[in-house]
């Protein structure tokens, strides 16, 4: 019982109102009730359980998410949620399945780049699930590379058809998720041909599978990849192959928005430019920024509360260990994960502020922002997933040996996490997306037209490069304005550098490919200058509720300092800071760490995640940790009986075998 009083106690310490942070972690009053709401619904219903998933077999795992998944549907209807509700219903129940690329892939797709009258079609029966959709576009041989695709869809005048075919091994489509056993339908991203002629990558709505028997249509092939990484985690879900042997679908099955195909087989481009086939990534890069908070807080979380009930050594004259979160070593490895966490959900938030602006702008034909919209959510969705995946294993680190127990939660966690640094975009690939952006802004500055949104420090390029840091002491680096320059000032010299050395390459595509590592580099650097800064932004605005601002700040301080301290390199190579000033930063950072300390189990807390959610015995609201372990050791199937299965043919004889040679 020692672990429940304990945190109890942690509790006490707290200096900030806990209910308040909930609301600004949640993003607004609205959105904690929802929130709190589903969680509680789904944690309530012995359906949703899902401390058994890592047990069971790959065909009954599957099954299991179906049934969880059609029941969660009933609840859906039953309970007559709005979309806000459903789409909260569906991430607590916190497993993989069809219905993420269903609602997050299929449908985005058809509203993004279909016309008026396909959505009016198609939408409907998606919405009541009277289809099942798909986002069928990366190949065994291309993923990456879009346009690289090799799937043809190629126009039949005669029969006012398009004929989809896979004519290489290569072309078969490879990993989309709910392919494998259960879409109807999937938006395929093919090769356009007219007359002979390529047209680029569009979409197309193909049926895949009968609405009466579910077989596969003639000409289509389609299968499960096979198991990937870990037990339980990402194996819930279909990721599929399928191939094409020359099937037809009607000519109004592509989506139009961008490009038309009239019926003599004209392509005809709407103002909208071509970018916009990439739309649905756009949307998608968005949503995983912000689940990117999610999953680094759950794991947070989760070694916060463990740090605060596990004790190792410094015990005197018999009292408790010391707790292993009062050690600096562990706090520097947690703390800054927390901050992290905190920073990517307000800038989650921005980036959502960011695509829906874009959206209404697209609709008005203003595609001005277009640019700067991808550049942001590819790099952000690059740089949040990639510390989010590291953030998950350094937390189970930060749990000891329990972590690697699957009861932790937080095996399952990383590997159902870690694809997100691949899937929606590579994350070295995306990066290389923000260089070019970064590159080409360079390029035309002084041509007149100053950088705007995230890039307007660009605009005072030439006070960024001159200026020198002015802080004397530690505490010069909690004021904003000093800790916001240094990141403007390493970004802008970073990208400065690397376009100077890319204009030495008389080929720039060459000298591109050569200085990838400095760029991505760059990138990162100019990436984590939107975190700090937006996190910043956020603290401008009002903020209700005791000491909750305050929290902020520090953990605002503890995100940006930690930053400067791990790349400390970037800001003294481009001699924006002293070595003595980058001592300071180090030094500002672990009193901020003294101040975050009584406040984590509070902090963690704010998150207001369910045990069920969180699933993790070490993660606990009670704090109650080895009882709980000692109980599901004895839940094992392996500890059904005291003799195992096996022992009479394999054990037993080995025994008596060693009997023998001992006699000898
Ligand atoms: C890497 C690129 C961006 C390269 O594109 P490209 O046209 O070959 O070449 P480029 O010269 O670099 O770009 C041409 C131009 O297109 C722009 N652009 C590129 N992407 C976008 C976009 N999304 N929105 C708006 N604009 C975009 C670029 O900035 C270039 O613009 P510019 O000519 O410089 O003005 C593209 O191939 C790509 O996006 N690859 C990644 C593939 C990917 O993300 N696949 C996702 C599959 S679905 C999935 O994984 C679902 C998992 C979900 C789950 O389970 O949760
Ligand atoms: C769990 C999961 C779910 C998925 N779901 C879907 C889905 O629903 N629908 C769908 O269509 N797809 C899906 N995908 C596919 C996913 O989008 C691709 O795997 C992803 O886009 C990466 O492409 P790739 O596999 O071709 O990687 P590759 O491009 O082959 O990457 C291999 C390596 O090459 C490097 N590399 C590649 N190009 C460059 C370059 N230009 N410069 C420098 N380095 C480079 C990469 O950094 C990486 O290290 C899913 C994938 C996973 C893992």
């Amino acid at each position: 019982m020692e672990g429940v009083d304990y945190l109890a106690d942690e509790r006490k310490k707290t200096e900030f109102d806990v209910e308040e942070m909930k609301i600004v972690w949640a993003g607004s009053r609205h959105t904690f009730e929802v929130s709190d709401r589903m969680a509680k619904l789904v944690a309530n219903d012995p359906v949703f359980r899902k401390d058994d998933r890592v047990m069971l077999a790959r065909k009954d795992l599957f099954k299991n998410t179906l049934r969880k998944a059609t029941y969660a549907w009933k609840r859906i209807n039953e309970l007559r949620l709005s979309e806000e509700e459903a789409s909260k219903l569906r991430s607590f129940v916190d497993e993989p399945a069809f219905t993420d690329l269903h609602w997050g892939m299929f449908v985005p797709a058809i509203k993004g780049q279909g016309t008026d009258e396909q959505q009016k079609k198609w939408l409907p029966l998606a919405y009541k699930m009277q289809i099942i959709g798909c986002y069928a576009q990366t190949e065994l041989g291309h993923g990456s590379n879009v346009q690289g695709l090799e799937t043809t869809a190629t126009f039949d005048p005669q029969t006012d058809e398009f004929v989809i075919h896979s004519p290489t091994l290569t072309s078969s489509k490879w990993w989309p998720g709910g392919l494998g056993k259960v879409s109807t339908h999937g938006v395929v991203y093919a090769r356009l041909i007219l007359d002979g002629q390529e047209h680029g990558i569009h979409g197309f709505i193909v049926q895949l599978r009968s609405l009466e028997d579910h077989r596969p249509l003639p000409g289509i092939t389609v299968a499960d990849i096979g198991m990937k990484f870990g037990s339980g985690a990402y194996n819930t879900m279909d990721n599929g192959l399928l191939r094409f042997d020359h099937v037809r679908i009607p000519r109004d099955q592509m989506l139009m928005r961008v490009s038309q195909v009239t019926r003599d087989g004209k392509i005809v481009q709407s103002d909208v430019p071509r970018q916009l086939v990439y739309g649905t990534m756009v949307y998608v890069r968005q949503t995983i920024v912000q689940d990117a908070s999610i999953a680094l807080s759950r794991a947070v979380c989760i070694a916060t509360r463990y740090s605060a009930v596990r004790r190792q050594f410094g015990s005197s004259n018999g009292g408790p260990e010391t707790q292993v979160i009062d050690y600096k070593t562990q706090q520097s490895r947690l703390f800054p994960l927390l901050a992290s966490a905190y920073a990517f959900r307000f800038v989650g938030e921005w980036l959502k502020w960011l695509y829906t602006d874009v959206t209404q702008r697209l609709q008005a034909n203003d595609f001005s922002t277009l640019p700067e919209a991808h550049a942001c959510t590819a790099g952000l969705k690059s740089l949040t997933t990639s510390v989010t995946a590291d953030g998950i294993e350094e937390s189970r680190k930060l749990c000891g040996g329990h972590g690697y127990l699957a009861s932790s939660g937080l095996p399952e966690l990383f590997a159902v996490y870690v694809p997100a640094c691949t899937y929606e975009g590579d994350n070295t690939v995306l990066m290389l997306q923000v260089a070019r952006f970064l590159m080409k802004t360079v390029s035309q500055l002084g041509s007149g037209k100053p950088p705007v949104g995230t890039i307007s420090y660009m605009g005072r390029i030439e006070q960024l490069m001159q200026c020198r840091c002015a802080v004397k002491k530690a505490g010069d680096w909690l004021n904003p304005n000093a800790v916001l320059e240094a990141f403007e000032a390493r970004a802008a010299r970073m990208s400065v550098s690397c376009a100077q050395k890319l204009s030495k390459f008389s080929n720039p595509e060459e000298g591109f490919a050569e200085l990838s590592a400095d760029l991505v580099e760059a990138a990162v650097a100019h990436c984590q200058l939107i975190v700090v800064s937006k996190f910043f932004e956020k603290l401008q605005q009002d903020i209700p509720g005791k000491g909750v601002k305050r929290q902020l700040e520090v953990l605002c301080g503890v995100y940006s300092l930690h930053l400067l301290h791990k790349h400390q390199g970037d800001f003294l190579a481009t001699s924006y800071i002293t070595p003595k000033q980058a001592s300071l930063a180090n030094d500002q950072l672990r009193e901020l760490y003294s101040q975050v300390r009584p406040n984590a189990i509070a902090l963690v807390d704010a998150f207001n995640y369910t045990d069920h959610y969180l699933g993790s015995i070490l993660g606990c609201y009670d704090g109650n940790v080895y009882p709980k372990l000692y109980e599901a050791a004895w839940r094992d199937p392996l500890n059904d009986s005291v003799i195992p299965d096996g022992y009479e043919q394999y054990i037993r004889p080995l025994l008596k075998q060693q009997l023998r040679v001992a006699k000898l």
